[in-house]
């Protein structure tokens, strides 16, 4: 057995990157080796479903290559481990000594911590790659999204991931408006030298919120060049947006051009199983008892922005403990208020977006025009009212001009069964609901 583990690291060695096999392969070790099936022993419940997941087929390779068979693996947690794990929040490993640069990271923003869905599942993967291999494939990462949706969350874990390899690595997350803030206090310090040298020494440079770049004609200047020099030295750029580049208005085309070099890859809005998988996670890390109905009910509540979902999570285990009363659906659902966006958001606010969208009318909107591009756009003028306003089906066909409530059911049908087909559509969707978003945060 032992002289099989040798030869698989050997072999897994020279196949992958130094930190993934220093992360994962490293701290496993070969517990048994029974009927082709080798058994391996994992430090923490984390790193087990991890290897399962991404290297299963790796060390099997491995393994067949060095023994000249076919093997199976199998992984278990060490027991030392199961003993110590409770609670949750310890299984995380430690970076040795706390870096200088850590201190900008939230600390809860690791990839452990992060659930993968459909909705941000190429997210993720994408993240994952940039975290293993900085400044080779995906350079910059563009990750885009609407408001809570975990896009600061993704981008902090590769800094988070970078520093546990290597506590070294000179990071920078910066905020846009920060990022800018320090731009003018530099001219305005006469030291532009040292900002310089600050953004353009680092291995990882992550800035959020890049949409309120637009118009600040100097920042953009200031960046298109720290972002040269950082990508010509292959250093990994992650860049965070409410939306993709070419919708950022008054964003120069130098700076579109290069953020879309590398890859744009979008946060879509989770289902309801992965809203309870994040709620779920959350109770565990932060030692609640919540039962299942609750978090089924939370998460049927909250469906579009994760911060908010998070927040009724957090205010349901105080009011319970405040009040002394059980934790059950009847006593949270008085304090569960609607999410904020929902009500901040109008239907005209719908509608005139679906207009300046699909470059059609209000009139045309509401007349009887069957034209193909008129009868699209009410029909996910349709979809859009239904999602984010409380209005009625009947009340819904009013306000495009008096259509029956069989039509909004059809159009809202008709959407969906599209959404589900067409990543065009699906698309269109997304940027829909972060512009209506965006503009009721404003
Ligand atoms: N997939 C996920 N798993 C676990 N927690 C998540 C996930 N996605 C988001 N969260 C949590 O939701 C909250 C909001 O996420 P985050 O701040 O990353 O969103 P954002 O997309 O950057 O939002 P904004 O547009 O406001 O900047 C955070 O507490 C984050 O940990």
């Amino acid at each position: 057995m032992e002289a099989l583990w040798d030869g698989i690291l050997s072999h897994l060695k020279g196949r992958l990157s130094r930190p993934t096999f220093e992360t994962w392969i490293k701290p496993a070790t070969a517990q048994q080796f029974d009927q082709d099936c080798l058994i391996i022993r994992t430090p923490n419940p984390f790193a087990r479903s991890w290897l399962q997941q991404h290297y299963a087929g790796a060390i099997a390779q491995a393994g067949e290559q060095v023994i000249g068979r076919p093997i199976q693996v199998d992984f278990i947690v060490s027991e030392q481990s199961e003993e110590t794990s409770k609670p949750v929040i310890e299984r995380e490993p430690a970076p040795v000594a706390p870096p200088a640069n850590v201190a900008s990271l939230n600390s809860k923003y690791t990839f452990s911590r992060f659930v993968v869905g459909a909705n941000n599942r190429m997210a993720h993967v994408a993240a994952l790659a940039v975290a293993e291999m900085p400044g080779c494939n995906y350079n910059p990462l563009f990750l885009c999204g609407g408001v809570g949706l975990g896009k600061t969350h993704l981008m902090q874990a590769i800094g988070h991931y970078r520093l546990d390899i290597d506590t070294r690595t000179k990071i920078a997350y910066v905020s846009t408006e920060r990022f800018a803030n320090e731009l003018i206090e530099a001219i305005r310090r006469d030291a532009m030298q040292t900002f310089r040298e600050h953004y353009r020494r680092v291995d990882l440079l992550m800035i959020d919120d890049i949409q309120f770049i637009e118009g600040k004609e100097y920042t953009q200047e200031e960046f298109f060049h720290t972002f040269n020099a950082l990508y010509e030295s292959g250093k990994q750029i992650v860049i965070a947006s409410d939306r993709p580049p070419q919708l950022i208005p008054r964003l120069q085309e130098r700076l579109s051009s290069r953020f879309s070099m590398g890859l744009i890859t979008d946060i879509q809005q989770p289902d309801i199983e992965t809203r309870m998988a994040i709620l779920q996670k959350k109770a565990e890390y932060e030692n609640m008892f919540v039962p299942q109905d609750v978090i089924h009910h939370i998460a049927s509540a909250y469906t579009t922005n994760i911060r908010e979902l998070e927040g009724a999570l957090i205010r349901a285990v105080a009011y319970v403990s405040i009040s002394g009363l059980p934790m059950t659906v009847e006593t949270i659902s008085p304090i569960l208020s609607p999410p904020r966006t929902r009500g901040e958001i109008t239907d005209e606010a719908i509608l005139e977006l679906v207009c300046d969208e699909l470059k059609v009318s209000a009139e045309d909107m509401r007349s009887d025009s069957r034209r193909r591009d008129i009868s699209q756009a009410r029909q996910l003028c349709m979809y859009l009212l239904r999602k984010y306003t409380d209005l009625s089906l009947p009340k819904i066909g009013q306000a495009l001009g008096g259509k029956d409530h069989t039509t909004v059911l059809y159009a809202i049908d008709k959407i969906e069964q599209s959404k589900l087909r067409d990543p065009e559509v699906q698309r269109l969707l997304q940027r829909l609901g972060n512009r209506l978003e965006a503009d009721a945060r404003h």
